[in-house]
């Protein structure tokens, strides 16, 4: 490829249990295609996927990333690009974006979205908005034909806390049951773990999770735009028409081996599912918005930057 340049290796890339090894194959296989070098302000979005789209871009070298800056969809990837060294920007000073790299908790075959596991939607939806491209990387678990189905625990809705309770007697009069048919609870007001009270938003702002039955998720951009006309909604979790792609890692062959990489992941393995052991050579499926479809069999241990 002209004007690109291979990076040496050094490091071997660590073995991964399944599901973390395809978070990394997704976020690297994003990376390579969507980060080149005229790529210069990079919204890095929230989640567990995305540590590794910033190992990528790390392993992209010096070089390739001076001059860039990165904006964060909030505090955990401003954390994830201070301790890779890279330089940190705010989406006030860069409203245009080249490109974010986002997570999701679960993508339908339109590339609709629900994200908002990690409370950020409003700021990721922000940075998806003011990027050129916005680009999906999550791993198989969230490939879905329909919203809802694998994500059952609702769709997350950001909240003016002193109109929380207003904004869930309205979503349960649109249809948003109390208890879900699996016995567990449906609407809800999301609560802290290890605190008291309710989750507070890097805004300052409560999260509701709100189940819909099939035939309402089936339409989500309609939606989308009942909720958000809710007087006390600051933003749903509910991603219609953005994404340029979206790669989903697939889970990976049971052996193990090692592969050479440039540097060693920053791996947050505390959302590691820690089923078994895989190997970098699993497949990426990707879809893009015109409607095709790819399979990448296997993604190099280091990135070719165009
Ligand atoms: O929307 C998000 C946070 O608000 C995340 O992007 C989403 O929860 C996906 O996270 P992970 O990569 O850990 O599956």
């Amino acid at each position: 490829m002209e004007g690109s340049h291979q990076l040496p290796t050094s490091k071997p890339l660590p073995v991964l249990p399944a599901v973390e090894a395809a978070k990394r194959l997704a976020a690297f296989a994003a990376v390579d295609r969507h980060v080149g070098l005229k790529h210069k302000i990079i919204g890095i979005g929230s989640g567990s996927t995305v540590p590794y789209v910033v190992d990528r871009i790390v392993a992209q070298g010096a070089q390739a990333n001076l001059g860039r800056v990165f904006v964060p969809t909030g505090f955990q990837s401003k954390e994830l690009i201070i301790k890779a060294g890279l330089v940190l920007g705010d989406v006030d000073q860069y409203p245009k974006l080249d490109v974010t790299i986002d997570g999701a908790d679960e993508v339908d075959d339109q590339l609709n979205s629900i994200k908002g596991g990690g409370a950020c939607q409003l700021r990721e939806k922000v940075l998806a908005e003011a990027a050129e491209t916005w680009v999906i990387v999550a791993d198989y678990r969230k490939n879905s034909k329909l919203l809802g189905t694998n994500w059952t625990q609702g769709i997350p809705i950001e909240v003016a806390p002193f109109a929380y309770a207003k904004v869930l007697t309205n979503l349960a009069d649109m249809g948003s049951p109390a208890t879900l048919p699996s016995g567990k609870p449906g609407l809800t007001l999301r609560m802290g773990k290890m605190k008291a009270g309710p989750v507070v938003s890097d805004n300052g702002m409560f999260i509701i999770d709100a189940p819909f039955p099939p035939e309402l998720m089936a339409k989500p951009e309609e939606l989308l735009h009942k909720i958000k006309m809710l007087t006390g909604v600051v933003e749903v979790g509910l991603f219609c028409n953005m994404a340029r792609a979206a790669y989903f890692g697939n889970e990976a062959s049971r052996h193990t081996h090692t592969h050479s990489l440039s540097h060693e992941p920053a791996v947050d393995k505390t959302n590691a599912d820690a089923d078994t052991d895989a190997v970098q050579d699993g497949t990426v499926s990707i879809r893009n918005n015109d409607g095709s479809v790819e399979q990448l069999q296997s993604v190099p241990d280091v990135p070719v930057v165009a």
